[in-house]
């Protein structure tokens, strides 16, 4: 039976981190503060965003959400986040996606500052993660190396296969995988044969947004299996993993719910702390304990 990565309890070692680190901050006369935008009431945006709000205040950051209508323009939103650029109470700007098909949304993540970017989608901080320069990085694939290193899980010289090539999870996922000296191989809709690519994968990750496609006859014995997927099936949340027949075969496995996505969340907390900690001036060994 492989060993599962536990995503609650290490996002709460995560989270308890950060909010050591808020304390300094405060100390410092800093208090980080973070700003989520959401347009429209799709329930599952909702309740991220709820979940946001919640860990923030937990971890002492100052959070506001920002519910507009789905019907509003792009000039206003981009205004908006023009006038976030210059408030000094937020150090992170977070624009909750999908957002409604009326809006470009890369002209809207480019609208944001990019020292505010705590989800790591402008395109300086890509281009920051591309080159290996400071930045800020994705918040998903960040939580998902940072489960490997709490786990002690070595990627050097291993064969990686992500399964995804999203702005949002493959790609920046693989970068940091690559960055790590993992063998990296990228899978999406087109590749042909994907058992062949799974089957060869020390690491695998799952970034494909359909529930239960990689099987336990896809996954190579004892490696680890990280599911970023989040579907809903009958109801229940479940991941792009079959899990009860995956976690036959794998040494570690991602639960679903319960593994990368509270992961997600401590590292935005992460980030916008970081944000802060940059734009005060403040360096990372004048702040930990
Ligand atoms: N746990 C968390 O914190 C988070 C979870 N998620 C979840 O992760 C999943 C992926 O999210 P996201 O990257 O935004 O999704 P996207 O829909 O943007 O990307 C999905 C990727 O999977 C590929 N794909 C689709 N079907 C297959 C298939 N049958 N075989 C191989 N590849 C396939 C697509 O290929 P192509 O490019 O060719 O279309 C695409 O690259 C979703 O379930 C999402 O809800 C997302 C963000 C955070
Ligand atoms: N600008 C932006 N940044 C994002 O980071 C972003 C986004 N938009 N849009 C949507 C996706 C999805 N996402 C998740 C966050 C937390 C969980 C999470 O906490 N999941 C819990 C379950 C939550 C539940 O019960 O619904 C778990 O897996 O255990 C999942 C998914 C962030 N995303």
């Amino acid at each position: 039976m492989a060993q599962v990565i536990d995503g609650k309890k290490w996002s709460s070692v995560s989270r308890q981190e950060t909010a050591q680190t808020v304390e300094l901050l405060k100390a410092k006369g800093v208090k980080p503060g973070l700003v989520v935008i959401l347009l429209g009431e799709h329930p599952a945006s909702m309740s991220y965003v709820r979940g946001k709000d919640k860990a923030a205040t937990e971890a002492g950051i100052y959070s506001e959400v920002i519910h507009l209508p789905s019907s509003t323009t792009e000039t206003a939103l981009v205004q908006l986040i023009e006038r976030l650029n210059h408030d000094d109470r937020f150090h992170g700007i977070l624009v909750q996606l999908p957002l409604p098909e009326h809006i470009n949304e890369q002209s809207v993540i480019a609208a944001i500052a990019p020292h505010k970017d705590v989800d790591g989608f402008h395109p300086v901080n890509v281009g920051a993660l591309a080159l290996g320069i400071s930045g800020f990085v994705p918040c998903t694939p960040l939580g998902v190396m940072k489960l490997l290193e709490y786990e002690g899980i070595d990627v050097t010289g291993k064969h990686a296969v992500v399964i995804g090539r999203s702005n949002i999870v493959g790609k920046p996922m693989a970068q940091l995988l690559l960055s790590k000296s993992a063998t990296v191989t990228i899978c999406h809709s087109k590749t042909q044969n994907l058992s062949a690519f799974t089957r060869q994968a020390d690491l695998l990750v799952a970034a494909i947004g359909k529930p239960c496609v990689i099987k336990a006859d896809m996954i190579k014995p004892q490696s680890v299996v990280i599911d970023v997927g989040i579907n809903r099936l009958d109801g229940k949340l479940c991941g792009d993993v079959d899990y009860a027949s995956a976690s036959e075969v794998a040494q570690f496995i991602t639960p679903v719910p319960g593994g990368v996505g509270p992961m997600t969340i401590a590292m935005l907390l992460h980030n916008t702390v970081l944000a802060a900690q940059r734009m005060a001036g403040i360096t990372t060994s004048e702040v930990l304990p």
